[in-house]
């Protein structure tokens, strides 16, 4: 089955650095400011964060007691045992002593990264997956040794590079992390925050799309959707651009920079999808892309991220190949508006093939967190959670009989005038929030109900109950939906129409039957009753200002930063979500996901029945054969 054998953790290192393997305890990393300068430094079993940031505080000139020392979500307090080889780390300066002139390598620091041994180039990450982008390190150098300089890209908003081979062909795309749109070296001019803020979406930190690249390809089992091989790494060049932060000036003496970057393969190609008709598009493609993007919640999946390339030979004629690039802007640290191109391409409305519902089948959300995990040090787990959610969804859509236009749409957010409303995913998601919560009331309302019990006998041996009163005291120290809970029923809407639905339980067997309200799956069992589920979801109000959300006009004021004060970096990072998802711990998170599970038959039974029409409209309206 298409699914990766994932090897254990890797103990050498690779890329053009010979295999060697590190004495126990001792680990490269590489840390990185807030303004991009990088410095590669060797972790002994003696460091703690206390002298790592000495070592810090002379290369960059940052006061110890004024800075912070980051992997992923972790801040690195004390204990380094942590952090594993080859991890990239951020230095940032805490938020009261932040000023526009953050450091940048003093002269100490230079002569550090002189004495740096590392290669021009070095993977970062040390797992076979990396193999094939090995060979493209080796054809890189061989072209920086006979001179020959990687070209800068003018298209896009961010700062990448095409890196050539000695015969002058582009080989590789290289994207530094501190040139991105906003990032403080962005040669286009889009700057204005430092790494680790929001970005051009909120959801994804500024500095943080590489990995992003990287964990699109490490997910693209088997290579079925052709994500190009992608890894990150160190890499120092003259070419790369460095903001004056002084005068706002870009940098142009010729010094050797180390960067960290995205390092993709580079696919010669004829055109990217936006300057070709969708006609020519195998349908398996679109379908492989397609699934990649709704489990990596892709935000950016525009034409122009779809490079189209002619295949030549014999009957092939007209055949052409897809190869997705650019995932910077997937797996945002909430849920999202994605962006899908495909979602009203013909192609998207074709089922899935039998091998395509295999490879989906295969997919382990789970696994795949653990190898991101491993090869991402830096991932944050909040990202990890929107990959096991939209997996499970895929999955069980799936399964369920949706095509991937149904379930791209399912996913996507609708605009009303200015506003954003839920997906049906996230309000799926909410109500799954809403369960927990109520579950958690319940368990509460159980313990307290003992305890009540005890006490009313207690008290009942000694005098007579005044009930009015004692449901006036409850009702005024209890919160609401507390009240709600003892009052009426307030369960999730769904299981109440389990409930009924089995009260009225009659014998349909052995076939998914779609009744006038209730259906019956292959062995008889009650499934809700769908027609009063579809009111239920849609007239839910979880409190109308908390999931309608701020206009675009809002929401860019919002990133220009005038708003965001007294906001944490976190909070801002997960701002344009209605649903958190980081603000449950593991057992939460546990208990949400199976609450999620259970809410998703229920609600794609209320879709299908509640989108035949707009789905033969749709028909209607294809012009498109195949
Ligand atoms: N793997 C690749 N092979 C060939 N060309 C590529 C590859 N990746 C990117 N390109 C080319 O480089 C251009 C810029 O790349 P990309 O879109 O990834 O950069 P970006 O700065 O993130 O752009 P944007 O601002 O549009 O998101 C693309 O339009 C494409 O032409």
């Amino acid at each position: 089955m298409a699914v990766a054998t994932f090897k254990g953790p890797p103990s050498e290192c690779c890329g053009n650095k010979k295999m060697e393997r590190k004495p126990s305890g001792r680990r490269r990393v590489y840390v990185q400011t807030e303004t991009g300068c990088v410095l590669g430094l060797e972790l002994d079993r003696s460091d703690n964060a206390h002298t790592v940031k000495r070592k810090l505080q002379v290369a960059f000139n940052v006061p110890i007691e004024e800075s912070s020392l980051i992997c992923g979500d972790m801040v690195l307090k004390n204990d380094l045992s942590v952090v594993r080889n080859d991890s990239p780390l951020l230095l940032t300066r805490n938020f009261l002593y932040r000023s526009s002139s953050t450091p940048c390598l003093s002269p100490t620091a230079t002569d550090l990264q002189q004495r740096d041994q590392s290669g021009p180039i070095e993977i970062i990450g040390c797992s076979d997956i990396f193999s094939g982008t090995k060979q493209l390190v080796k054809d890189i150098m061989m072209g920086i040794k006979v001179g020959i300089e990687p070209i800068p890209i003018q298209s896009g908003l961010g700062g990448a590079y095409y890196f050539r081979n000695s015969h002058g062909e582009n080989v590789a795309i290289v994207k530094p992390t501190d040139e991105v749109p906003y990032a403080p070296n962005n040669p286009k001019g889009f700057v204005g925050k430092a790494l680790g803020q929001p970005g051009l979406k909120r959801s994804v930190r500024v500095g943080e799309t590489g990995f992003r690249e990287v964990a699109a390809y490490l997910l693209d089992h088997n290579h079925f959707a052709n994500v190009p091989c992608t890894a990150l790494v160190k890499v120092r060049h003259s070419i790369f651009n460095v903001n004056d932060r002084v005068n706002g000036n870009m940098h142009h003496n010729k010094a050797q920079i180390s960067k960290i970057a995205s390092l993709q393969q580079f696919i010669p190609h004829d055109f990217d999808a936006s300057d070709h008709g969708t006609s020519s598009f195998p349908v398996a493609a679109v379908h492989r892309i397609g699934i990649l993007d709704i489990r990596i919640l892709n935000t950016d999946r525009h034409a122009g991220n779809l490079l189209v390339r002619k295949l030549e030979g014999l009957g092939r004629f007209d055949q052409v190949e897809l190869v997705p690039i650019d995932h910077g802007l997937c797996l945002p640290e909430s849920l999202e508006d994605p962006y899908f191109e495909w979602i009203h391409w013909p192609h998207a409305s074709i089922p899935f093939s039998e091998d395509e519902l295999n490879y989906i089948y295969h997919l382990d959300p789970f696994r795949d967190s653990e190898l991101l995990r491993r090869e991402l040090p830096m991932i944050r787990e909040a990202c990890l959670r929107v990959l096991v959610l939209c997996t499970v969804f895929l999955k069980e859509a799936a399964t369920f009989g949706f095509c991937l236009a149904e379930i791209g749409e399912m996913m996507s957010r609708e605009f009303l005038g200015h506003d954003e409303e839920p997906s049906e995913l996230e309000l799926i998601c909410i109500e799954a929030k809403k369960l927990l919560n109520e579950e958690e009331i319940s368990s509460f309302d159980a313990e307290i109900g003992d305890r009540d019990v005890t006490l009313f006998q207690l008290d009942c041996e000694d005098q007579d109950l005044d009930f009015t009163g004692n449901i006036e005291e409850t009702m005024t120290v209890m919160p609401p939906f507390h009240l709600a809970a003892k009052c009426g029923n307030t369960r999730n809407p769904l299981f109440k129409l389990e409930e009924s639905v089995l009260e009225e339980e009659s014998g349909n067997e052995g076939e998914l039957t779609f009744g006038a309200d209730e259906y019956t799956d292959t062995v008889g069992n009650w499934m809700p009753n769908i027609s009063k589920l579809s009111l239920s979801m849609k007239n839910t109000r979880f409190g109308e200002k908390s999931w309608k959300h701020l206009g675009v006009k809002q929401k860019s004021s919002f990133l220009a930063g005038t708003s965001s004060r007294n906001m944490s970096v976190n909070e801002l990072a997960v701002n344009s979500t209605f649903v958190k998802l980081t603000d449950m711990d593991e057992e939460k998170w546990n208990q949400f996901l199976e609450n999620f599970q259970r809410l998703l038959i229920p609600a794609f039974v209320n879709r299908k029945r509640g989108n035949v029409d707009k789905k033969q409209r749709q028909k209607l309206g294809t012009s498109c054969q195949f």
